[in-house]
């Protein structure tokens, strides 16, 4: 499994999420998507940059061939706009309908943080500084890396907020801002004692949509960093590491029960059938006793841990159970090998266990069963007929 680990322990901000993740794509091809996406006198170009002895890449956001720290750029902080504005925007950059669907999420998210924090309805906000068009780059941007990068998990650990005072178009703000105190419900965080500004909303909405997780991933091995470098100088590095790597979960199993009385052999038959097919590894019914003296069926369902919800959904449309139990248990299996060879009677497969110790090779029932019947002979014969011509 694909798995996007992002070390927030420096916070996160757009800018810094999209110097870290394009690191783990083609960076040359990320900035010509960005640089061609129509969003209008905006540039993005990336450099190599060093802070506190971490270097790493810096992507910045030219507006009108300024940075946002550059003073020529400050009258656009007196603007804001609505989120009208701002998905109408969206809609017409050109790039994939998912990315679109992504970056609007993104901001609704945004927009409800800032509709919490100052108490009025999502209809009646209006959006500075994450309003601009630099900020609809950040978060497009981080969409498209996100689409590249495409993890199966994403994992967000250490996140702090950093503390004191941030000065802003709404004044001088405590930290978290009030926006990402909004956004930071469910989140597990802490401020730290670094004084600044770490966590943006920006960055907080980017993570809020993006993470599985909350938390530092499983043993994985690494396949590739990526360092953002950030231009603030703070007490530590001011980084983003982001870690893509693959974790073997395997292992990690999940048993799904459901207990019934009111279905038929067939349907439940069927609903096996179902599962089986969709890639649970084992499904198995036990006959069992339930209230008011029923005959009913304990049905389970044994399936890998990453597949636990789309079996819970198969579940629940193929069997009549209101309630599902989800336990989980850790498997270890042996390592199997299929062997297959030509016999006087036809092709036979045998399939070869080993592991912890042990090794074992057992016939394939298959072609046992089918020599039994051309020779009309027990099963029992079958076998001790190809064990005998295999010597
Ligand atoms: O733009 C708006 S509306 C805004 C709201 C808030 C609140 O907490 S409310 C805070 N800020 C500050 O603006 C800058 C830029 O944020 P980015 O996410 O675009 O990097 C940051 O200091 C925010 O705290 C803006
Ligand atoms: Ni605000």
């Amino acid at each position: 499994m694909k798995i996007l680990y992002l070390d927030c322990h420096m916070g996160a901000s757009g800018d810094l999420l999209n110097s870290a993740l394009s690191e783990l794509v083609d960076q040359r091809k990320y900035l010509e998507i960005m640089n061609h996406c129509g969003l209008e006198g905006i540039h993005f170009q990336a450099s190599v940059k060093e802070n506190g002895g971490v270097s790493g890449s810096h992507i910045e956001v030219l507006i009108d061939g300024h940075t946002e720290e550059e003073p020529q750029s400050h009258h656009h902080h007196h603007e804001h706009h609505t989120m009208a504005e701002i998905m109408d925007t969206i809609d017409s950059l050109q790039l994939s309908e998912h990315v679109r669907q992504k970056t609007k999420a993104v901001y609704q998210l945004l927009a409800e943080a800032e509709s919490k924090a100052h108490r009025m309805p999502v209809s009646e906000i209006h959006l500075h500084e994450v309003g601009m068009k630099d900020a609809i780059a950040d978060i497009a941007g981080c969409c498209v890396l996100m689409e590249m990068i495409a993890p199966d998990r994403v994992y967000t650990g250490s996140l702090r907020t950093g503390s004191g005072t941030v000065h802003c178009a709404h004044g001088i703000l405590p930290v978290p801002a009030p926006a990402v105190a909004a956004l930071l419900e469910g989140m597990p965080f802490e401020k730290g004692d670094v004084d600044g500004e770490l966590l943006t909303p920006t960055g907080a909405a980017l993570l809020k949509h993006f993470t599985d997780s909350y938390d530092n991933p499983p043993r994985m091995i690494l396949d590739k960093q990526g360092v953002g470098v950030g231009s603030r100088t703070y007490q530590e590095p001011d980084v983003l590491r982001a870690y893509l790597g693959e974790i073997n979960d395997d292992g990690d199993v999940v048993e799904l029960a459901a207990s019934m009385d009111d279905m038929t052999g067939e349907e439940i038959g069927f609903a096996a059938n179902k599962l089986m097919a969709a890639g649970a590894l084992d499904v198995y019914t036990t006959p069992i006793y339930m209230k008011k003296n029923r005959p009913g069926t304990l049905f389970t369902c044994m399936c890998l841990k990453r597949d636990e919800q789309r079996m819970i959904a198969l579940m629940f449309k193929h069997l009549s159970t209101l309630g599902i139990r989800s336990y989980a248990s850790k498997r270890y299996v042996m390592k199997r090998t299929m062997n297959e060879w030509q016999t006087p009677y036809g092709m036979v497969h045998e399939k070869t266990a080993a592991g912890y110790g042990t090794k074992r090779a057992k016939l394939e029932y298959e072609d046992l069963a089918r020599i039994a019947d051309e020779a009309d002979i027990s099963l029992y014969d079958a076998r001790k007929l190809v064990q005998a011509s295999k010597k």
